[in-house]
Protein backbone atom coordinates (compact mmCIF):
# COMPACT_ATOMS: atom_id res chain seq x y z
CA UNK A 1 0.00 0.00 0.00
CA UNK A 2 1.73 3.33 -0.73
CA UNK A 3 1.29 6.53 0.86
CA UNK A 4 -0.74 7.82 -1.31
CA UNK A 5 -3.59 4.92 -0.98
CA UNK A 6 -7.41 5.77 -0.03
CA UNK A 7 -8.72 2.05 -0.43
CA UNK A 8 -7.00 -1.38 -0.74
CA UNK A 9 -9.06 -4.17 -0.53
CA UNK A 10 -6.72 -7.53 -0.56
CA UNK A 11 -8.48 -11.55 -1.23
CA UNK A 12 -11.42 -9.86 0.55
CA UNK A 13 -13.67 -12.70 0.91
CA UNK A 14 -17.39 -12.05 2.44
CA UNK A 15 -20.35 -14.09 3.35
CA UNK A 16 -23.68 -12.86 4.86
CA UNK A 17 -24.44 -14.68 8.06
CA UNK A 18 -26.71 -17.60 6.94
CA UNK A 19 -25.90 -17.28 3.25
CA UNK A 20 -25.05 -20.73 1.43
CA UNK A 21 -22.55 -19.01 -0.77
CA UNK A 22 -20.09 -15.99 -0.53
CA UNK A 23 -20.93 -12.68 -1.82
CA UNK A 24 -17.87 -10.79 -2.19
CA UNK A 25 -14.40 -12.48 -3.49
CA UNK A 26 -12.48 -9.37 -4.72
CA UNK A 27 -8.51 -10.79 -5.26
CA UNK A 28 -7.48 -7.03 -5.31
CA UNK A 29 -8.83 -3.16 -5.62
CA UNK A 30 -6.99 -0.46 -5.05
CA UNK A 31 -7.84 3.61 -5.27
CA UNK A 32 -5.98 6.39 -4.41
CA UNK A 33 -5.97 9.66 -2.74
CA UNK A 34 -7.96 12.12 -5.06
CA UNK A 35 -9.21 9.35 -7.48
CA UNK A 36 -12.99 9.66 -8.80
CA UNK A 37 -13.93 6.34 -9.20
CA UNK A 38 -17.53 4.82 -10.36
CA UNK A 39 -18.56 1.58 -8.83
CA UNK A 40 -20.77 -0.24 -11.10
CA UNK A 41 -23.44 -3.23 -10.92
CA UNK A 42 -26.12 -4.78 -11.12
CA UNK A 43 -28.99 -4.83 -8.27
CA UNK A 44 -28.51 -7.37 -5.71
CA UNK A 45 -24.40 -7.68 -6.55
CA UNK A 46 -22.98 -6.54 -3.94
CA UNK A 47 -22.19 -2.57 -3.93
CA UNK A 48 -23.87 -1.58 -0.89
CA UNK A 49 -22.78 -4.59 1.13
CA UNK A 50 -18.73 -3.61 -0.12
CA UNK A 51 -19.57 0.01 0.47
CA UNK A 52 -20.37 -1.00 4.21
CA UNK A 53 -17.26 -2.73 4.65
CA UNK A 54 -14.94 -0.01 3.07
CA UNK A 55 -16.94 2.04 5.78
CA UNK A 56 -16.57 -0.13 8.54
CA UNK A 57 -20.11 -0.45 8.85
CA UNK A 58 -19.40 -4.64 8.76
CA UNK A 59 -16.58 -6.29 9.26
CA UNK A 60 -14.36 -7.99 6.90
CA UNK A 61 -11.56 -10.18 7.79
CA UNK A 62 -8.01 -9.02 8.72
CA UNK A 63 -6.07 -7.74 6.18
CA UNK A 64 -8.90 -7.59 3.83
CA UNK A 65 -9.59 -4.18 4.12
CA UNK A 66 -7.80 -0.93 4.51
CA UNK A 67 -8.51 2.46 4.77
CA UNK A 68 -6.22 5.26 4.87
CA UNK A 69 -3.10 2.99 5.77
CA UNK A 70 -5.63 1.00 8.16
CA UNK A 71 -6.44 -2.48 8.94
CA UNK A 72 -10.01 -1.97 9.84
CA UNK A 73 -10.32 -5.08 11.34
CA UNK A 74 -7.74 -4.49 13.60
CA UNK A 75 -9.31 -1.65 14.96
CA UNK A 76 -11.80 -1.45 18.21
CA UNK A 77 -15.78 -0.57 17.23
CA UNK A 78 -14.73 3.03 18.85
CA UNK A 79 -11.64 3.69 16.89
CA UNK A 80 -13.51 2.64 13.63
CA UNK A 81 -16.58 4.75 14.14
CA UNK A 82 -14.01 7.89 15.10
CA UNK A 83 -12.22 6.91 11.94
CA UNK A 84 -15.82 6.90 9.85
CA UNK A 85 -16.65 10.21 11.40
CA UNK A 86 -13.61 11.78 10.67
CA UNK A 87 -12.46 10.77 7.55
CA UNK A 88 -15.80 9.28 5.60
CA UNK A 89 -18.37 11.55 4.06
CA UNK A 90 -21.61 9.12 2.85
CA UNK A 91 -24.21 10.30 0.98
CA UNK A 92 -26.96 7.91 1.05
CA UNK A 93 -29.79 7.34 -1.84
CA UNK A 94 -32.78 8.51 0.83
CA UNK A 95 -30.62 11.71 1.77
CA UNK A 96 -30.69 10.66 5.62
CA UNK A 97 -31.55 14.24 6.81
CA UNK A 98 -32.97 15.34 9.68
CA UNK A 99 -36.44 17.28 8.32
CA UNK A 100 -37.09 19.45 11.49
CA UNK A 101 -33.36 21.05 11.08
CA UNK A 102 -32.65 23.81 8.65
CA UNK A 103 -29.97 22.65 5.93
CA UNK A 104 -27.42 24.39 7.77
CA UNK A 105 -27.84 22.79 11.03
CA UNK A 106 -28.22 18.89 9.04
CA UNK A 107 -24.51 19.84 7.50
CA UNK A 108 -23.03 20.81 11.07
CA UNK A 109 -24.23 17.84 12.39
CA UNK A 110 -21.56 16.04 10.57
CA UNK A 111 -18.67 17.81 13.07
CA UNK A 112 -20.57 16.73 16.03
CA UNK A 113 -18.73 13.34 17.03
CA UNK A 114 -15.70 14.06 14.47
CA UNK A 115 -13.28 16.15 16.36
CA UNK A 116 -10.71 15.88 13.18
CA UNK A 117 -13.42 17.70 11.05
CA UNK A 118 -13.84 20.34 13.91
CA UNK A 119 -10.28 20.78 13.86
CA UNK A 120 -9.70 21.19 10.04
CA UNK A 121 -12.40 23.69 9.95
CA UNK A 122 -10.96 25.82 12.80
CA UNK A 123 -8.07 26.44 9.87
CA UNK A 124 -10.96 28.36 7.85
CA UNK A 125 -11.71 31.66 8.67
CA UNK A 126 -15.34 31.54 9.79
CA UNK A 127 -17.60 29.95 12.36
CA UNK A 128 -18.68 26.58 11.74
CA UNK A 129 -22.15 28.03 10.60
CA UNK A 130 -20.53 30.69 8.59
CA UNK A 131 -18.62 27.36 6.60
CA UNK A 132 -21.67 25.46 6.68
CA UNK A 133 -23.75 28.42 4.67
CA UNK A 134 -21.03 28.84 2.45
CA UNK A 135 -20.41 25.00 1.07
CA UNK A 136 -24.16 25.22 0.75
CA UNK A 137 -23.52 28.17 -1.31
CA UNK A 138 -21.17 26.49 -3.24
CA UNK A 139 -23.02 23.77 -3.83
CA UNK A 140 -26.38 25.87 -5.38
CA UNK A 141 -28.28 26.87 -2.11
CA UNK A 142 -29.36 30.34 -1.24
CA UNK A 143 -28.26 31.71 2.55
CA UNK A 144 -32.71 31.81 2.53
CA UNK A 145 -32.86 28.56 1.51
CA UNK A 146 -29.80 27.15 3.71
CA UNK A 147 -31.97 28.10 6.72
CA UNK A 148 -34.95 26.43 5.77
CA UNK A 149 -35.81 23.20 6.98
CA UNK A 150 -34.88 20.22 5.45
CA UNK A 151 -38.62 18.65 4.67
CA UNK A 152 -39.18 22.05 2.68
CA UNK A 153 -37.07 21.70 -0.07
CA UNK A 154 -37.37 19.96 -3.16
CA UNK A 155 -35.46 16.69 -3.86
CA UNK A 156 -32.32 18.65 -5.95
CA UNK A 157 -31.73 20.93 -3.25
CA UNK A 158 -31.87 18.16 -0.16
CA UNK A 159 -29.11 15.81 -1.81
CA UNK A 160 -26.95 19.05 -2.50
CA UNK A 161 -27.62 19.48 1.29
CA UNK A 162 -26.59 15.72 1.81
CA UNK A 163 -23.42 16.12 -0.18
CA UNK A 164 -22.70 19.54 1.62
CA UNK A 165 -23.06 17.06 5.26
CA UNK A 166 -20.93 14.67 3.44
CA UNK A 167 -18.35 16.98 2.18
CA UNK A 168 -18.29 19.12 5.53
CA UNK A 169 -15.04 19.81 7.34
CA UNK A 170 -12.75 17.68 4.87
CA UNK A 171 -12.94 14.35 4.95
CA UNK A 172 -10.63 12.00 3.05
CA UNK A 173 -13.11 9.91 1.39
CA UNK A 174 -16.67 10.28 0.40
CA UNK A 175 -18.98 7.42 -0.23
CA UNK A 176 -21.81 7.71 -2.58
CA UNK A 177 -24.50 5.30 -2.66
CA UNK A 178 -26.78 5.91 -5.72
CA UNK A 179 -27.27 9.66 -4.80
CA UNK A 180 -28.79 10.65 -7.96
CA UNK A 181 -31.01 8.25 -8.15
CA UNK A 182 -34.11 10.61 -7.33
CA UNK A 183 -33.00 13.32 -9.92
CA UNK A 184 -33.66 14.02 -13.21
CA UNK A 185 -31.00 14.01 -15.76
CA UNK A 186 -30.10 17.82 -15.93
CA UNK A 187 -30.24 17.68 -12.26
CA UNK A 188 -28.57 14.60 -11.83
CA UNK A 189 -25.29 16.22 -14.11
CA UNK A 190 -25.17 19.46 -12.49
CA UNK A 191 -24.87 17.52 -9.06
CA UNK A 192 -22.04 15.60 -10.09
CA UNK A 193 -20.35 18.36 -11.52
CA UNK A 194 -20.76 20.36 -8.59
CA UNK A 195 -19.57 16.80 -6.43
CA UNK A 196 -16.51 16.87 -8.42
CA UNK A 197 -15.76 19.96 -8.09
CA UNK A 198 -16.02 20.16 -4.12
CA UNK A 199 -13.75 16.97 -4.15
CA UNK A 200 -11.15 18.13 -6.07
CA UNK A 201 -10.93 21.82 -4.17
CA UNK A 202 -9.37 19.49 -1.71
CA UNK A 203 -8.13 16.14 -3.15
CA UNK A 204 -10.90 13.91 -1.89
CA UNK A 205 -11.51 10.72 -3.00
CA UNK A 206 -14.64 9.73 -4.32
CA UNK A 207 -16.01 6.50 -4.57
CA UNK A 208 -19.64 6.96 -6.44
CA UNK A 209 -22.26 3.78 -6.75
CA UNK A 210 -24.30 3.76 -8.83
CA UNK A 211 -26.38 0.80 -11.40
CA UNK A 212 -26.58 3.58 -14.12
CA UNK A 213 -23.90 2.69 -16.51
CA UNK A 214 -24.81 6.08 -18.54
CA UNK A 215 -23.05 7.79 -15.81
CA UNK A 216 -19.28 6.45 -16.49
CA UNK A 217 -18.24 9.53 -18.83
CA UNK A 218 -18.09 11.79 -16.28
CA UNK A 219 -15.18 9.24 -13.61
CA UNK A 220 -11.52 9.21 -14.67
CA UNK A 221 -12.42 5.64 -13.94
CA UNK A 222 -15.40 3.09 -13.49
CA UNK A 223 -15.37 0.04 -12.45
CA UNK A 224 -17.97 -2.85 -12.91
CA UNK A 225 -18.74 -5.01 -9.80
CA UNK A 226 -18.65 -8.07 -12.00
CA UNK A 227 -15.64 -8.25 -13.07
CA UNK A 228 -13.42 -7.86 -9.82
CA UNK A 229 -15.80 -9.73 -8.15
CA UNK A 230 -15.01 -13.77 -8.07
CA UNK A 231 -17.83 -14.80 -5.80
CA UNK A 232 -20.02 -17.54 -7.68
CA UNK A 233 -23.61 -17.44 -6.82
CA UNK A 234 -24.38 -13.85 -6.82
CA UNK A 235 -27.96 -13.12 -7.42
CA UNK A 236 -27.83 -10.69 -10.52
N1 LIG B 1 -27.82 -7.13 6.37
C1 LIG B 1 -27.88 -8.16 5.51
N2 LIG B 1 -28.03 -9.44 5.95
C2 LIG B 1 -28.09 -10.48 5.10
N3 LIG B 1 -28.03 -10.34 3.75
C3 LIG B 1 -27.90 -9.10 3.24
C4 LIG B 1 -27.82 -7.95 4.09
N4 LIG B 1 -27.69 -6.86 3.31
C5 LIG B 1 -27.68 -7.30 2.03
N5 LIG B 1 -27.82 -8.64 1.99
C6 LIG B 1 -27.85 -9.47 0.78
O1 LIG B 1 -26.67 -9.26 0.04
C7 LIG B 1 -26.96 -9.24 -1.37
C8 LIG B 1 -26.41 -7.95 -1.98
O2 LIG B 1 -27.11 -6.83 -1.45
P1 LIG B 1 -26.57 -5.34 -1.65
O3 LIG B 1 -27.58 -4.43 -1.02
O4 LIG B 1 -25.17 -5.26 -1.18
O5 LIG B 1 -26.61 -5.22 -3.24
P2 LIG B 1 -26.59 -3.90 -4.16
O6 LIG B 1 -25.70 -4.22 -5.32
O7 LIG B 1 -26.23 -2.70 -3.36
O8 LIG B 1 -28.09 -3.82 -4.65
P3 LIG B 1 -28.99 -2.56 -5.10
O9 LIG B 1 -28.36 -1.99 -6.31
O10 LIG B 1 -30.31 -3.20 -5.39
O11 LIG B 1 -29.04 -1.61 -3.92
C9 LIG B 1 -28.47 -9.39 -1.50
O12 LIG B 1 -28.73 -10.74 -1.83
C10 LIG B 1 -28.99 -9.04 -0.13
O13 LIG B 1 -30.15 -9.75 0.16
Amino acid sequence: MTQGTCIELRQLAFQWPGASTPLLQIPHLQIERGERVLLRGASGSGKSTLLSLIAGVHQAKPNQVQVLGQDLAKLSQRQRDRLRANEIGYIFQQFNLLPYLSAVQNVMLAAKFAPARVQRLAKATGTPRELALQLLQQLGLSEQDSLRPAHQLSVGQQQRVAAARALFGHPALIIADEPTSALDSDHRDNFIEVLFDACQAHGTTLLFVTHDGSLAHHFERAIELGEINQATGVQQ
